[in-house]
């Protein structure tokens, strides 16, 4: 958390074959059956990738490579306010296996839109897909 009491999570789009991988929050979470991408809280002295990287350890048991941060996105949730910090990152090995989230999904760009996003990543979604256009 920052002085001003936003709650600052880090979310990671990672990218394999042309898919980037979402995940769904579980019924017993906030924002609860939403689509996400995965990640978290950053803790009080830890980077935003060492975070990234250990959530994505924890939640899914994969490793990652984060490589580039993308835009913040400031969103107010009834009775918070969070910063959401995605990153571009690169798959590094290991089998999927959820812990936290209900379900997860290998989603091709063009059916990101066809998701129910927690509403903070629908900025993140939109910066992915105007990237995507600009690598081509
Ligand atoms: N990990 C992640 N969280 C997101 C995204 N979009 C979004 O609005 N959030 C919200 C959901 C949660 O309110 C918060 C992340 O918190 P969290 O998943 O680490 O923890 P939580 O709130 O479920 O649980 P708690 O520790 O507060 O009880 O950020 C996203 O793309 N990824």
């Amino acid at each position: 958390m920052d002085a001003t009491g936003t709650i600052k999570v880090v979310c990671a789009l990672v990218e394999q074959f042309g898919r980037v991988l979402v995940t769904q929050r579980s019924e017993h979470m906030r924002e609860a059956l939403l689509w996400e991408f995965p990640g978290g809280k950053v803790e009080a002295c830890e980077t935003e990738t060492a975070c990234l990287v250990r959530e994505i350890r924890e939640e899914l048991n994969i490793a990652i490579a984060p490589y580039q941060r993308l835009k913040p996105v400031v969103h107010g949730y009834p009775g918070r306010t969070i910063e959401l910090i995605p990153y571009l990152c690169h798959y590094g090995g290991g089998v999927i296996r959820l812990h936290e989230h209900r379900s997860y999904h290998w989603v091709s760009p063009a059916d990101l839109a066809n998701y129910t996003w927690c509403p903070a990543d629908l900025p993140v979604v939109q910066e992915y897909l105007q990237l995507l256009k600009n690598r081509e």
